[in-house]
């Protein structure tokens, strides 16, 4: 299995900021991944996306596989081409949005049986599928092993018997995907909150070898206490040399806090999503500018950052996009909240490089709690 060369440049602490070397480009970590559910990161151009300074964005395997269809992704040349994306692309294997999506779904050592949330037709996702519509169909450039996530709250024998099996569809994963000279696999963590489960979970993915290393079965309800917990006793059993993934997470403070426990990627719907419906994200936590205190507000979201929604419009005007339920309104919000999510990672980037990141802590969290109070 070749390898995605990955340089560390700088530690500080438990915190790491480097390089990981795609045949599509360097992604620079830590990093934050723009998700681009449908082909596409929503209400934003690609060159946006871009411009930002998201370095890769994720594709989701369960979205696509049902509509356009793998196969018709893969005749119209791929997922790059057909997004326009020109970077490094993620997929995830699906598992996660099969539970969340799908209705009618049945659960077996083969892999899932499931019928499509749009139009109810029946499909069937085992390791091999997966592999096969990331890698080759889709063309993605880092593939994730099929997987379950845990769900929060089950026994320690629950969350056994769930990882057990994430490690066997995670060795079928790897048999699947074989060697490539320039797509990687990354392999998931599960465990749920057990720090035995968790550390059995790195030892035997660790066994199996994977590109890099994702951690699961967090942020689905746990709490922000908890998920701090299980990164103080998983990480340390990561390999250090390969890149660290956090799936679906976060708030910006969950970064912040990540980061500092070792974790080198991130992604989350929160900065589209949220932008939607009116959220607009600071160091100070969210404001939600359909609130009458922004109606004659003149001043920008955030002049520090170098983009045209977050330095360029008035409050006031975002205000009265969103009151007047003018398409703008999303595109705006969600440009300026995903170039947050990358001002944020690149602050930290800088931060760990300069051997201040505690320090870059300490004010952020001084930030992040005064906003919440
Ligand atoms: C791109 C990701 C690759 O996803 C997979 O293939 N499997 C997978 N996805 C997750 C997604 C999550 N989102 C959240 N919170 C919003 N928690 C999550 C946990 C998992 C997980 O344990 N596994």
């Amino acid at each position: 299995m070749t390898t995605f060369p990955y340089e560390i440049h700088a530690t500080d602490g438990a915190a790491r900021t480097g390089v990981l070397k795609t045949s599509r480009g360097d992604i620079r970590t830590p990093a934050f991944m723009p998700v681009g559910t449908a082909a596409t990161v929503k209400a934003l151009y690609m060159d946006q996306v871009r411009e930002t300074g998201a370095d890769i964005i994720l594709g989701n395997t369960y979205h696509l596989m049902l509509r356009p269809g793998a196969e018709r992704v893969k005749r119209l040349g791929g997922l790059h081409k057909f997004s326009t994306w020109k970077g490094p692309m993620l997929t995830d294997s699906g598992g996660f949005q099969v539970w969340s999506l799908s209705k009618l779904r049945k659960m077996t050592e083969e892999g899932v049986k499931f019928r499509s949330h749009i139009d109810g037709s029946e499909h069937n996702l085992t390791p091999e599928r997966s592999i096969e519509i990331q890698a080759d169909l889709l063309g993605a450039d880092i593939s994730m092993q099929l997987d379950e996530c845990t769900p929060f709250g089950c026994s320690e024998a629950e969350a056994r018997t769930s990882m057990e099996l994430s490690i066997r569809w995670g060795q079928r994963s790897k048999a699947a995907f074989g060697t490539r000279d320039s797509q990687a696999l990354f392999g998931i963590v599960q465990g749920s909150v057990f720090e035995n489960l968790r550390r059995e979970s790195a030892e035997r993915l660790i066994e199996t070898g994977y590109d890099g290393y994702a951690i699961g079965g967090l942020a689905v309800g746990e709490g922000f206490e908890k998920m701090c917990d299980v990164l103080d006793f998983t990480t340390p059993h990561l390999p250090s040399e390969r890149p660290r993934y956090l799936m679906g997470v976060g708030k910006p403070i969950d970064l912040v806090e990540a980061v500092a426990r070792g974790v080198d990627m991130f992604d989350c719907v929160l900065p589209t999503r949220s932008g939607r419906h009116g959220q607009a994200w600071s160091d100070h936590g969210p404001i939600n500018i359909k609130r009458a205190e922004f109606a004659e507000d003149d001043s920008p979201l955030n002049p520090e950052i170098d983009c045209p929604a977050s330095r360029d419009y008035s409050k006031a005007y975002l205000h009265h996009l969103f009151r007047s339920g003018e398409y703008l309104s999303a595109m705006l919000l969600s440009w300026h909240n995903i170039a947050y999510f990358q001002h944020l990672t690149a602050r930290m980037r800088a931060a760990i490089a300069a051997g201040e990141f505690e320090a870059f802590r300490r004010e952020f969290r001084g930030k992040w709690e005064q906003g919440q109070a």
